[in-house]
């Protein structure tokens, strides 16, 4: 039986009311109780929710899962996906929807929030644009919806409606140890859950998947609908690492352009995604263009560069001409760049750690370095940011713009005060929402050497 004290001293399991005022990173909800922060999953600040605490380690802080709203917000929906639905035992609630449970303009408002908040508390900069009558609203501008996109060839794309569901490509479901079931962690556990149905996902992922089915000896289940070919399934089996079918060659369409992947290797999640990231990085470069800061002919370079999708964009903006290198660490997807960019006669595909290749180019003769100074760095690096050690490199190298796409805003805002305290102008922000119903966004930021 879970306890309701609002004095007692919090500890998992204990139930208390609380009041949600805020957002913090990782999608929770901010509350105090008797002075201590509590960070609350599946809340929507504004609303009064009865929560279960789920860890009081810390003396700072304590985490809670709502388990009943008592005030709802006007912003909460029923949950997209039923099998994560309030109305469950959190163990029990399917992770990877924390957002949806909210309405899309409000999950978005939520992203522009802790984006503005991570960027004034750890990069300096204070995001809420300059003049506008009303903050909010202009915050809440800054994180862009996707494209309507139709996944249906036959469905009218004029009467799609932007639902945020059917979008992912990639998903990975997990596989009880001890029954076999097949679905996906609980939010913040390793506890399997089954699912009838997957909201986030393709309709191709969706007619695969083995929801429903046991698999004994089987690990993880990746699934893959690239744009390109036939959804498929990638298995770990038990105690190995390797995937079946990882280093299959699939193909992906960006618009027009096709683009040569490994099944297990890295590609955008969302369906429109890939187009999207391609468009703005493009557009960033048009604009560099437009303002004479940008060299065709110097040492470009697209950091952690994968399969050379945004290499393949600067090539768009800059023309064929253009010369750029990617730096990849996994070799599987550098011979895919080197295929994918083969039509750029000045495009290099390099295997290497990016701070190791830093590290030589720091090391080149001075022509070498100079062209690397009149040169503009596209980085796109993991969850971690660049860190102190690229950024510093970067820095180092100097090149007079750097287009950074990032997937954690607290790790972007980290590596922006890096880059402004060595001599970098942040000129431009903008944000995508291309991963709805969770508390996800991608981010693209504009440097430039002052
Ligand atoms: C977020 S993905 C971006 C890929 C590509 N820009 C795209 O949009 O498809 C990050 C890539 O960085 C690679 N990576 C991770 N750490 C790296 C490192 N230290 N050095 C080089 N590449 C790295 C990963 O293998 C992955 O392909």
């Amino acid at each position: 039986m879970t306890a309701l004290h609002s004095s007692a001293p919090l500890e998992p399991g204990v139930e208390v009311d609380l009041v949600v005022t805020g957002i913090a990173h990782g999608g929770v909800g901010v509350a105090r109780h008797e002075g201590r922060v509590v960070f609350v999953a599946d809340a929507i600040p504004g609303e009064r929710v009865r929560a279960r605490i789920t860890d009081a380690k810390k003396k700072s802080f304590a985490r809670a899962t709502a388990v009943e709203v008592l005030d709802a917000s006007a912003d909460r929906r029923d949950h997209v996906w039923a099998e994560a639905a309030i109305t469950r035992d959190p163990e029990n609630r399917a992770g990877g929807a924390e957002f949806g449970h909210i309405s899309l303009e409000r999950q978005r408002a939520l992203k522009a929030e802790v984006l503005a908040d991570a960027m004034q508390r750890f990069g300096g900069v204070q995001l809420s644009a300059e003049g506008a009558e009303d903050a909010a609203a202009a915050l809440a501008e800054i994180v862009e919806p996707p494209p309507v996109f139709v996944d249906d060839e036959e469905a009218d794309p004029d009467a799609a409606a932007d639902t945020g569901l059917g979008y992912r490509t990639r998903v990975r479901l997990h596989v009880d140890p001890e029954t076999g079931a097949v679905g996906p962690y609980a939010a913040r556990s390793r506890r399997v859950i089954p699912v009838e149905s997957l909201p986030l996902a393709t309709e191709g992922i969706n007619q695969i998947a083995p929801l429903g089915e046991a698999m004994p000896g089987v690990d993880t289940v990746d699934l893959v609908d690239p744009s390109g070919d036939d959804p498929r399934m990638l298995l770990t089996l038990a105690g190995e690492k390797q995937r079946s079918g990882a280093s299959d060659p699939i193909h992906e369409w960006v618009e027009d352009r096709g683009f040569l992947v490994r099944a297990g290797g890295f590609w955008q999640v969302h369906r429109a995604a890939p187009a999207v990231l391609f468009t703005a990085v493009r557009d960033a470069i048009g604009e560099l263009i437009d303002d004479g800061r940008f060299d065709p002919v110097a040492g470009n370079l697209d950091l952690y560069g994968g399969a050379g999708l945004l290499a393949a964009a600067v090539a768009e903006a800059a023309g064929p001409g253009v010369k750029i290198a990617t730096v990849e660490a996994e070799a599987a997807a550098t011979e895919d760049a080197a295929e994918n960019l083969s039509a750029i006669v000045g495009a290099l595909a390099h295997t290497a750690r990016v701070d190791r290749h830093l590290a030589d180019l720091l090391r080149a003769s001075g022509p070498v370095r100079e062209r690397l100074r009149r040169g503009t760095v596209v980085l796109d690096p993991p969850r971690a940011g660049a860190g102190n050690g690229v950024t510093a490199q970067l820095a180092e190298l100097a090149p007079m713009n750097i287009v950074y796409v990032a997937c954690d805003p607290v790790s972007l805002a980290r590596d922006t005060k890096s880059l402004r305290d060595s001599g970098y102008e942040l000129t431009g922000l903008r944000a995508f929402d291309i991963f709805p119903h969770t508390h996800h966004f991608e981010s693209l930021a504009v440097f430039q050497r002052a």
